[in-house]
């Protein structure tokens, strides 16, 4: 059997107040495009939280390429694209210079980039449509084209895992398309991904599987759900959360 890229196993997770999450369990397996939906504050952004140790779990274990997450060291691994980070902030970078932070893991502050850095740099500006905006300042960027360098800057670190906290919110339509491109090429080269989606748009079709996120619990683990009103239709397959409350409204589709 092969390991599990992610393991959640019983997990409890929360801040100060009481758990937002009880009991939760979620194997993610090398390949596979898992999106976890649910309802505003459901509780999707502390899941992928809990999973690379950015909340700290109450009960319960998470284990990252079969390493428990108190031992794991291996970040290169895994990329990373919080929710709604502004990739200008004010600082002058360049779109390459924000892109090129993304090997950081790889090649330790202290070495000068050589030319795999470089090429891994091009190549990830590339799979998102940015290569002509490399001497750009990121400000002077929309906001969907921002969001963008912040996946190329997770692609250049060649990572196994993307984790990524809605990429494609408030993103324009051409950033979308461009973003499930470069998502594509990451799966056809092997890779795994774990993203909260609010709207799934453009990515819906590289989806392997859907997690959803409802009063603390995983009330849904398999296909894709509907969409909310696709119900009437003649040939709609029916594909319900395991839970007594009707799903539909919990997400948009
Ligand atoms: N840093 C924090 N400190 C305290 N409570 C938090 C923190 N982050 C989130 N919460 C609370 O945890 C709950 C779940 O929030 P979370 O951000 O995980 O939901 P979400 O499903 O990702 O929501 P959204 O779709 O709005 O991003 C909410 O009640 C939220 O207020």
């Amino acid at each position: 059997m092969t390991t599990p890229v992610i393991q959640v196993a019983h997990a409890a997770v929360g801040y100060d107040g009481p758990p937002v999450l009880r009991d939760v369990s979620l194997d993610v397996t090398a390949g596979e495009v898992v999106a976890v939906l649910g309802a505003n504050g459901s509780g999707k952004s502390t899941l992928i939280r809990a999973v690379l140790g950015l909340v700290p779990i109450g009960a319960g274990s998470v284990t990252l390429f079969g390493t428990p997450l108190r031992r794991f060291r291996q970040w290169h691994r895994i990329g990373y694209v919080p929710q709604r980070l502004g990739a200008g902030g004010g600082v002058p970078a360049t779109v390459r210079e924000v892109v090129a932070s993304g090997r950081l893991a790889r090649r330790g502050v202290l070495r000068p980039p050589g030319r795999a850095d470089r090429e891994a740099v091009a190549a990830a500006l590339g799979a998102v449509g940015l290569a002509d905006r490399a001497g750009d300042p990121v400000a002077t960027l929309s906001g969907g084209q921002q969001q963008r360098a912040l996946i190329a800057r997770a692609l250049a670190g060649q990572p196994e895992l993307l984790v990524l906290d809605e990429p494609t919110a408030g993103v324009d339509a051409g950033s979308q398309e461009a973003f499930a491109g470069a998502l594509r090429g990451f799966v056809n080269d092997g890779g795994t991904v774990l993203l909260v989606a609010h709207e799934l748009g453009p990515l819906r079709p590289l989806i392997s599987r859907a997690v959803v996120v409802h009063q603390g619990g995983i009330v849904h683990d398999g296909a894709v759900p509907e969409p909310a009103g696709h119900h009437a239709d003649p040939d709609h397959e029916h594909v319900h959360p395991h839970c007594d409350e009707e799903p539909a409204g919990l997400w948009s589709i």
